[in-house]
């Protein structure tokens, strides 16, 4: 493991702890998801996003994930106002960073919502964005893709995509087309190459590297935002910068490791004002992706066949506290 560089990195991100911190200072993350199908994935979201350092969450989901999130934890703030946009712009104005996708489901009516908080974030610009599961679901499908990606190009950087392997297709097939096809299969075998060679290790790569010159191409293609594709190695570019992240995960793929990752992303993506480098936001990323890994793969040598993702959510304090107390052992 290259555990210099990790530490450095990290160090470089974690806020500072001390008595002239207030409540929300270290971030207020929204998660927007919760439908009547999915009320887990919004929870490993939240958890994940307190579990690594933001003060507060607040949840904005359908009215029937509600009552079985709130139940969930005395530590959410839950919304049931997917489909009532005066409250949920009113209560956009509570959170400093906004995940929309977890749970959120694929009704029609959903994109409204969607809309609406591309729109805040778009209006406010200390605020952060990231996109995984069916936002972009949204992000790809015919009938709303545009709109979207309209309203990403005026957010740029300041917002992050994370779609696993069949997302990142799905985008591909949406927005690259006049760019040739994108062969999961072959890409996949690109990768396995690529990460036999890295194993243990993350940092730069050429964006015109045939592993990442795909996620390069679909990040210019939606306004520079940081797209991060997650799978064997993650791979994240800004479309002109890149970086890969071979660090080891866990070999269970266990449903809810990506909900996880866009909760600590959530939180992370506003420490990344702590980095003082030009690629900032695109590291936050990477101390993202790096966290995800290392906390499955220390769950995953307690468990093995039997993890779960709570399993996971439970290292990430213990990893993270390594940082404060110069504890390399959890590395
Ligand atoms: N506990 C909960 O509440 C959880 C809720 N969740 C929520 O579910 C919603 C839908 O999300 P999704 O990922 O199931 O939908 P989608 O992308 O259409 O995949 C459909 C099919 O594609 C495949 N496949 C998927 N990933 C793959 C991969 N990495 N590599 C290879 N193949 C992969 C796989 O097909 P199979 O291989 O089984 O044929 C899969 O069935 C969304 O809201 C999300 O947040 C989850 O977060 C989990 C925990
Ligand atoms: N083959 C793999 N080996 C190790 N880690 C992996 C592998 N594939 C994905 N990961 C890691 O697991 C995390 C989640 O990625 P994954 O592809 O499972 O997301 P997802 O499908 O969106 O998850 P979810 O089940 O929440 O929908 C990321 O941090 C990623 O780096």
């Amino acid at each position: 493991m290259d555990q210099t560089a990790m530490y450095k990195l990290m160090k470089s991100l974690l806020p500072t702890l001390d008595r002239h911190l207030t409540k929300g200072m270290n971030g207020k993350v929204g998660i927007v998801g919760g439908s009547k199908d999915y009320t887990g994935a919004p929870y490993y979201a939240a958890v994940a996003s307190l579990k690594s350092g933001s003060d507060i969450t607040h949840i904005f989901c359908s009215e029937e994930a509600a009552i079985p999130i709130k139940c969930y934890s005395p530590e959410f703030i839950v919304h049931p106002c997917l489909y009532d946009m005066e409250q949920l712009d009113m209560w956009l104005n509570a959170v400093t960073s906004v995940v929309v996708g977890p749970g959120l489901g694929r009704d029609k009516e959903t994109q409204q919502a969607v809309e609406r908080v591309l729109q805040r974030v778009i209006d406010n610009e200390k605020m952060h964005f990231v996109g995984d599961a069916d936002m972009l679901w949204f992000l790809s499908n015919a009938e709303q893709k545009e709109r979207n990606v309209q309203m990403l190009w005026k957010i740029g950087k300041r917002a992050v995509i994370t779609p696993n392997v069949v997302e990142f297709g799905r985008l591909a097939g949406a927005w690259m087309g006049e760019m040739g096809e994108y062969d999961i299969k072959k890409q996949q075998q690109i990768e396995e190459v690529f990460y036999s060679e890295r194993e243990g290790h993350f940092g730069e790569v050429d964006s015109e590297h045939e592993v990442v010159r795909h996620v390069a191409m679909l990040s210019k293609s939606l306004g520079n935002v940081i797209v991060c594709k997650k799978g064997l190695v993650d791979l994240i570019s800004d479309g002109t910068t890149s970086y890969f992240v071979a660090v080891e995960g866990a070999s269970k793929r266990c449903g809810g490791q990506g909900d996880l990752m866009s909760g600590i992303l959530g939180t992370f993506s506003k420490y990344a004002q702590n980095i003082h480098n030009p690629n900032n936001a695109l590291l936050a990323v990477v101390a993202a992706s790096i966290a995800t890994r290392s906390c499955a793969k220390a769950a995953f040598l307690k468990k093995w066949i039997g993890l779960t993702t709570p399993d996971i959510l439970e290292e990430i304090p213990g990893f993270l506290a390594g940082f404060y107390t110069d504890d390399m052992s959890k590395l």
